[in-house]
């Protein structure tokens, strides 16, 4: 894959390095329908938190875990692409690989994920390094439902074009607005590493 263009959407000038980066079109249309059609025809539940306990008052999203197979390797090697770039781009971290499978999160009906870090205190969460979240859905198929950061106090709102990848440290406060009409879908994996030094 080509990952177009130098990152942008992330912090410009005052840092030396970005705290967070977005790679326009690094998932092609159809390549996010067909990803959406996985969900669609794979079984789906209701998601819950890093420690597996459903918490409705934060999140209220279905989600689809994509295992790694012959059909889905070219996602992952397309991830594994990102979040080589990204970890070049800006972080330098020490990553080991993904420990955890991707997911595909479908918010409708006011569905969101409440400000939140995806690095947990113990187990594979406390091994978190790197966030990858795709724009999956047309920004018009839907309305509210904007990933936000918070990397240094103030909120920005990540680029909405099909398509586009956000790469962001895990252990970074981030959250979905509730989706007040249509249905959102993204694409969230993980990268795993050793604890930061
Ligand atoms: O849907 C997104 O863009 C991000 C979802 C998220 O924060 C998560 O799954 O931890
Ligand atoms: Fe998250």
């Amino acid at each position: 894959m080509s990952l177009p263009g130098a990152p942008h959407g992330a912090a410009r000038g005052a840092t030396p390095a970005p705290l967070w980066l977005s790679y326009p079109e690094a998932f092609s249309p159809e390549e996010c329908a067909s990803l959406i059609d996985m969900m669609i025809f794979g079984a789906h539940k209701s998601a819950g938190l890093v420690n597996g306990k459903a918490e409705q008052s934060i999140r209220q999203t279905d989600i689809h875990w994509i295992p790694e197979n012959d059909e889905t390797s070219w996602v992952y090697q397309r991830l594994a692409q990102l979040v080589a770039q990204g970890n070049r781009d800006a972080f330098g971290y020490t990553l080991s690989g993904f420990d955890e499978d991707a997911q595909i999160g479908r918010y409708q009906n006011g569905g969101f994920y409440d400000w939140h870090i995806d690095r947990g205190g113990r187990g594979i969460g406390a091994r978190r390094k790197l966030t990858v979240s795709v724009q999956l859905s047309d920004p018009t198929d839907y309305q509210g439902g904007e990933l936000q950061l918070n990397p240094d106090g103030r909120v920005v709102t990540a680029e909405t074009a099909i398509g586009t990848a956000v790469v962001f440290p895990a252990y970074m406060l981030h959250r979905v607005a509730p989706v007040t009409q249509g249905v959102r879908h993204s694409l969230v994996i993980w990268t795993h590493g050793p604890d930061f030094t």
